[in-house]
């Protein structure tokens, strides 16, 4: 039987959480046993201009993204360029969130997302949201200033292995998708009894994620264990997503992280780029070798989001499947 859905709508939190939210014991997320200590690095894109002022090279801040990106898989970014109103304006509000369940057991996490398209946003504009009534046009200029970050990233991503600065936008092809998911996490009277969002690691390419101030809830897995990820005020997280794990034949990993729920609510918003429908996702020729031998077999990018519609609802294994045999 389905479960009704829960309306976060209303406007008093609940003093205990609805049966349908409580994971099993395994299942939850021990809060207390989560490390603040060594959280994920914190990078400064201004770096870059130091670096090319005194003709260092390979430059700071590519080896600092190298460093970050093999230990972590994730790290966030100071001036990083995009204006502060754009993601920070108070008059921009979300609305209307579907609830995401996720695992097998239907059990709800405690959350509502929203997401749609944000490329090419010129397509897209008549169909987002008309209120709040300066939604389009403030999601349009970020939508534009995080597709240039991203390219920036893949760049620096791209030198940090070695290849050539355009080596992964182009090799994820002409018409790369850009997606926005917001993430809202109501006030939970209970957060050790439930998740925000379940352990995942993000399908497309690369995500920057804006998180607001003063809450804690992203946490990554580092060495096996829970690390939260405070937010730290003007910064974007950073995180590798599965086809940079592919197209760097595994190099760089796509890490699981969850989020978790507070007393007081949260907000989150992801932005994905993914690859065109039609790019090619496989090993990068130069990081193959026989030390490396290839980890996945080449696919369309649009067999995986098959295989990822296919997997909904579970604990998702996508890029497993096109995994080679192990010699
Ligand atoms: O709320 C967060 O910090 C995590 C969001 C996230 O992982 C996602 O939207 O994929
Ligand atoms: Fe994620």
């Amino acid at each position: 039987m389905e479960t009704a859905p829960f309306q976060f709508t209303c406007s008093t939190t609940p003093l205990s959480l609805p049966p349908n939210f409580i994971l099993p014991e395994d299942k939850r997320p021990h809060i207390s046993q989560v490390s603040t200590l060594n959280s994920i690095p914190i990078i400064d894109l201004n770096d870059q201009i130091h670096a090319r002022e005194n003709g260092d090279f390979p430059s700071l801040l590519v080896e600092k993204i190298s460093r970050a990106c093999q230990e972590y898989g994730f790290f966030q970014i100071i001036n990083h360029g995009v204006p502060q109103e754009l993601y920070f304006t108070k008059q921009v509000k979300l609305f209307n969130y579907y609830l995401n369940t996720h695992g097998q057991e239907k059990v709800n996490t405690w959350s509502q997302s929203f997401s749609h398209p944000g490329h090419p946003i010129e397509d897209l504009s008549h169909l987002l949201p008309e209120n709040p009534p300066q939604y389009r046009e403030v999601f349009g200029e970020y939508a534009k200033e995080i597709g240039a970050l991203m390219i920036r990233l893949l760049s620096l991503i791209s030198q940090s292995l070695g290849l050539e600065k355009e080596c992964l936008q182009k090799r994820l092809g002409e018409n790369p998708s850009l997606k926005l998911q917001a993430n809202y996490y109501p006030p939970c009277p209970e957060p050790e009894l439930t998740l925000g969002l379940g352990s995942h690691t993000d399908v497309d390419a690369l995500t920057i994620l804006f998180q607001s101030e003063g809450v804690s809830g992203l946490q990554v897995i580092k060495n096996g264990k829970w690390v939260a990820v405070d937010p730290v005020p003007n910064a974007f997280v950073i995180n590798l997503g599965d086809q940079i794990q592919v197209l760097s034949n595994g190099r760089y990993k796509s890490v699981q992280h969850r989020a978790v729920t507070n007393k007081v609510k949260r907000i989150s918003l992801a932005m994905f780029y993914g690859p065109s429908m039609d790019a090619v996702i496989g090993p990068i020729q130069e990081l193959v070798d026989e030390a490396h031998p290839p980890v996945y077999r080449n696919y369309r990018f649009a067999e995986l989001r098959e295989e990822f519609d296919r997997q909904r609802g579970t604990r998702r294994m996508v890029k497993e499947v096109f995994e080679l045999p192990k010699k």
